[in-house]
């Protein structure tokens, strides 16, 4: 598979991000209060937090899709709002659920991606057949999406951000679905993009993965950035050395005393 993955990613540049006092509001809710971030090239970034905390908010904000109510992102000289068509030329989003059209193949998928791109047909061939051989799905190229599994699906849509040759990966929870296998392939494929030079922000609920796979973490809790760095200064940050990510996780979002939530509602189901 290393050979695959060599074949995929030729020309490199370095990208630096900078998030600087963001916010942004739905109504009366906050959902991002002044964010402050720098991902460096080369980092695979992780963006962790509960249900609700601004993950998806901020990984759509740095994609240039959604636009926040203040404060600024900059992709080296690039502005997300100002410069909007060459920021989404540089990054391969991936979303939480992978809105694809049903009735068409991969394949032709594939192509349409291209075209929105302005890239020939036969140029992203060899890098579709050496993505699909890797995680597996050759065979169903040339199927109708709409037939497909989710995880199968999910690696389409994987795949599809792939297509443009992008500078930084944006996947937001884009692990969900797959088998143990894909997932440890898609792991390997990361840590081979960022070792180009490039850059991957992902957000994910599996924080075996974060340890794993981030050389840098932040933690969002209500909006907030709650705890940042790499994982032996989170450790240190928490007071934690010798603990996980998910202990450090309860303790930085507050949900420590998990163990007597868990009691009680146990004694409530009892009652
Ligand atoms: N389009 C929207 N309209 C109104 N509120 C929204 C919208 N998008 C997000 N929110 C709210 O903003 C907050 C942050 O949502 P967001 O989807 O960014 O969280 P998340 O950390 O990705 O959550 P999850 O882990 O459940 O996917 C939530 O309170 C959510 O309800």
């Amino acid at each position: 598979m290393k050979n695959y993955l060599s074949l995929i990613f030729i020309v490199y540049t370095l990208t630096q991000i900078t998030i600087d006092n963001v916010t942004k509001r739905f109504g009366n809710i906050t959902a991002l209060n002044n964010i402050n971030l720098e991902i460096g090239p080369g980092q695979i970034y992780g963006i962790l937090g509960p249900n609700g905390s601004g993950k998806t908010t901020l990984l759509k904000i740095i994609s240039g899709i959604l636009d926040q109510d203040s404060g600024s992102v900059k992709i080296n000289d690039l502005d997300t709002r100002r410069d909007n068509i060459d920021v989404k030329r540089l990054i391969g989003y991936i979303p939480e659920t992978p809105a694809l059209y049903e009735s068409l193949t991969p394949m032709e998928y594939f192509s349409f991606i291209a075209s929105v791109f302005n890239i020939d047909r036969d140029s992203i061939i060899e890098r579709v057949r050496a993505f699909a051989s890797a995680l597996e799905i050759e065979s169903y190229l040339d199927n109708f999406i709409g037939s497909l599994s989710f995880g199968t699906k999910q690696k389409v849509a994987i795949i599809s951000a792939f297509i443009h040759d992008p500078e930084i990966i944006v996947m937001d929870e884009g692990m969900n679905g797959l088998d143990p296998r894909s997932s440890k392939i898609i792991k390997d494929l990361l840590r081979d993009f960022a070792s180009r030079g490039k850059t991957v922000i992902f957000s994910t609920h599996i924080l075996e993965i974060a340890e794993a796979v981030c050389d840098y973490i932040s933690i969002l809790y209500k909006g907030n950035i709650v705890a940042s760095g790499t994982m032996t200064e989170l450790k240190k940050m928490a007071g934690m050395e010798n603990n996980n990510l998910e202990e450090i996780f309860l303790k930085v979002t507050g949900d420590e005393n998990i163990g007597n939530l868990i009691n009680s509602l146990r004694e409530s189901i009892d009652k």
